[in-house]
């Protein structure tokens, strides 16, 4: 196993993948990726099903080992969890059914070790965020799966972590809902300047939010192109219909076509 060296980040990164292969046992997840996100940028990763997506956003956040390569945060080699700094949005959004959507956000707090009279009001303030102000008191059973979702977010803005990492995190949702609760998720990061890697598997929701997309090909991923998002924000959904957005949505699609024929 080669160990990570002090990672020759840009200087401008934040997080930093240098020649990481991720692996579980034999199965080789990811191989030789290679990407930055820089401050504040909310990068996406694309590729097909099983590429190593997730896995990449696991060993970010400190949960995978890299086999070979380095990850590093902030200039410093990632060896395991950072709470504080990262925070998760998975795709089965664990929330604790038994208690309300206020005490599911609650409960990120109290892990962090914020002070009892503190937490409730910085979570009624983070579900006000995701326009969840009047429903703190229902249960997850009582939520539609779009509130259900924006609990989930609503428990990773809460804490101060400035890295944000979400898998999937509307994969549950129709095509429209996930754009506009996208939107407003980004309209929040932009106002907290938070950092953010983003799985999907929606070209147009990797186009519409992203600052930049990392398109990773079949198992074991390797990075096949990482494309600059040419769209101005703030954004809005009229910006569909733009041909930029359709020029740009059309460029993913071939470049995931063409790695699947090249595998087939
Ligand atoms: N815990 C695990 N143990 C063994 N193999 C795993 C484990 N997690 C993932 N894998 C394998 O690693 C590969 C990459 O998985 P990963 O979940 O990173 O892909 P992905 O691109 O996120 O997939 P999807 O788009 O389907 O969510 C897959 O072949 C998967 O079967």
């Amino acid at each position: 196993m080669t160990m990570a060296l002090d990672a020759p980040t840009a200087t401008d990164a934040l997080i930093s993948l240098r020649d990481v292969t991720l692996a579980y046992g034999d199965v080789v997840a990811a191989k030789d990726i290679t990407f930055d996100v820089r401050p504040g940028e909310f990068v996406s990763l694309i590729g097909p099903s099983g590429c190593g997506k997730s896995s990449a956003l696991r060993a970010i956040g400190g949960l995978l080992d890299a086999n070979v390569g380095s990850v590093a945060v902030d200039g410093t080699t990632v060896t395991g969890p950072r709470p504080q700094e990262i925070s998760y949005v998975f795709q089965d959004l664990a929330l604790y059914p038994w208690r309300s959507a206020l005490r599911n956000v609650e409960i990120a707090l109290q892990f962090a070790g914020v002070p009892r009279r503190e937490r409730k009001e910085r979570a009624m303030d983070a579900l006000r965020r995701v326009g969840l102000g009047d429903v703190t008191e229902r249960m997850p059973s009582q939520l539609s799966g779009g509130m259900r979702q924006r609990v989930a977010i609503a428990r990773a803005l809460v804490s101060d972590a400035r890295i944000l990492l979400l898998d999937e995190p509307f994969a549950a949702l129709d095509e429209q809902s996930r754009l506009s609760i996208g939107a407003q998720l980004v309209r929040i990061l932009e106002e907290e300047g938070k950092t953010v890697v983003f799985v999907t598997h929606s070209l147009a929701e990797a186009a519409f939010l992203s600052d930049r997309v990392v398109v990773m090909g079949p198992r074991p991923g390797v990075i096949r192109e990482v494309i600059d998002v040419p769209l101005e924000r703030p954004r809005h959904a009229s910006l569909m219909r733009d041909p930029v957005f359709h020029d740009l949505t059309d460029r993913l699609s071939a470049l995931l076509i063409d790695d699947s024929q090249a595998h087939s």
